[in-house]
């Protein structure tokens, strides 16, 4: 499997004692900074279900250097074209009245840089592709195609919404959440029906599995078979940072392993719960996931 993730991010999250005021300085000793960017976290949970995941995508300037060295320490396989913007820093603040959160557009991207990372992809031929996360400036749609195209495997995206319903090619997966759901049908997604109409909808323009994710109403699987749902885990929350990537990891994981679909969706499951008990993007333990998927009851929509 390998990871696409076009416009990464070093993640830094701050965790603050009190609400934040306007015009108050609050300090804090609590801050760490993770690699990010949705793909670049769907290879560090992969690698940490044992599942090899190299990352590739776009680097480039100070914070990708730390990406770089974050990855390596982790033992994440990477393999970026680097270029001459540089890659973002994304802000999370915790506090206690919620999670705040602030996303930097990213770097602009030459087109040569997408052929050079069409031919990093086809050089490396995996058997599954996965893009995830926002695409930066001078980026379009027609890109992910490309990548997509590019040879003989199966692609997985997460992206926003507005691409879900644009692609051209046929893709395994999308994990849209309800809101990328509703703008990617131009539906409104509130209760679970709704979300699992939306999903069948968009399943018709191109995916085998609509893996939707619905926060702490669990997860959603549409598949050629139906609909079926996946109640979340009862877990402390500290932040919801990278649940997605870790649903959509956990189910990868699960195929990959050749598990039933049903199987995946619950590692998916258990999977997010793990992450979204530990704060940013960083890569909890996984122990256990796929014994106590058991746990995780899968009900028809
Ligand atoms: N409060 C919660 N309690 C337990 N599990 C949760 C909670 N919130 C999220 N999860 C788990 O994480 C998964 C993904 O969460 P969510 O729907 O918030 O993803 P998302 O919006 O794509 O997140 P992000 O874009 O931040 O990665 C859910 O399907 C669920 O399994
Ligand atoms: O701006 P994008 O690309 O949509 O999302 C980027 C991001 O919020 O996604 C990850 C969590 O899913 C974080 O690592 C990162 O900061």
């Amino acid at each position: 499997m390998l990871t696409v993730t076009m416009n990464p991010a070093l993640d830094h999250t701050l965790t603050v004692a009190e609400p934040l005021r306007k015009g108050e300085v609050v300090r804090t000793d609590d801050a760490k900074f993770d690699a990010g960017g949705k793909g670049i976290n769907v290879s560090q949970y992969l690698t940490a279900l044992g599942v090899d995941a190299p990352a590739t995508g776009f680097l480039g300037g100070p914070f990708g250097q730390m990406i770089g060295g974050t990855l390596d320490e982790e033992g994440v396989a990477r393999d970026f074209v680097e270029i001459g913007g540089r890659t973002r820093l994304n802000t999370t603040v915790l506090s206690p009245d919620g999670e705040y959160k602030i996303n930097h557009d990213g770097p602009v991207v030459e087109e040569g840089d997408v052929d050079a990372l069409v031919e990093r992809v086809r050089d490396r031929e995996p058997e599954r592709l996965v893009v995830a996360g926002s695409l930066p400036r001078g980026i379009g749609a027609d890109a992910v195609d490309r990548l997509a195209g590019a040879g003989p495997w199966d692609t997985a995206v997460d992206m926003g919404g507005s691409f879900l319903g644009r692609f051209d090619g046929s893709y395994l997966v999308c994990k849209p959440n309800r809101a990328e759901l509703a703008e990617a049908t131009g539906r409104a997604v509130e209760t679970i029906e709704d979300a699992a109409s939306a999903a069948a909808e968009l399943r018709e323009r191109g995916y085998r599995y609509v893996l939707a994710s619905l926060g702490p109403d669990g997860a959603l699987l549409v598949s050629e078979s139906g609909a079926v749902r996946a109640p979340a885990l009862p877990v402390d929350v500290v932040d919801t940072v990278g649940a997605g990537d870790a649903l959509l990891s956990g189910f990868l994981a699960g195929l990959a392993r050749g598990d039933s679909t049903a199987d995946a969706l619950r590692t998916a499951v258990v999977v997010a719960a793990r992450v979204v008990s530990v704060s940013g993007t960083s890569v909890p333990s996984f122990e256990d996931v796929f014994e106590r998927r058991e746990r995780v009851e899968i009900r028809s929509v």
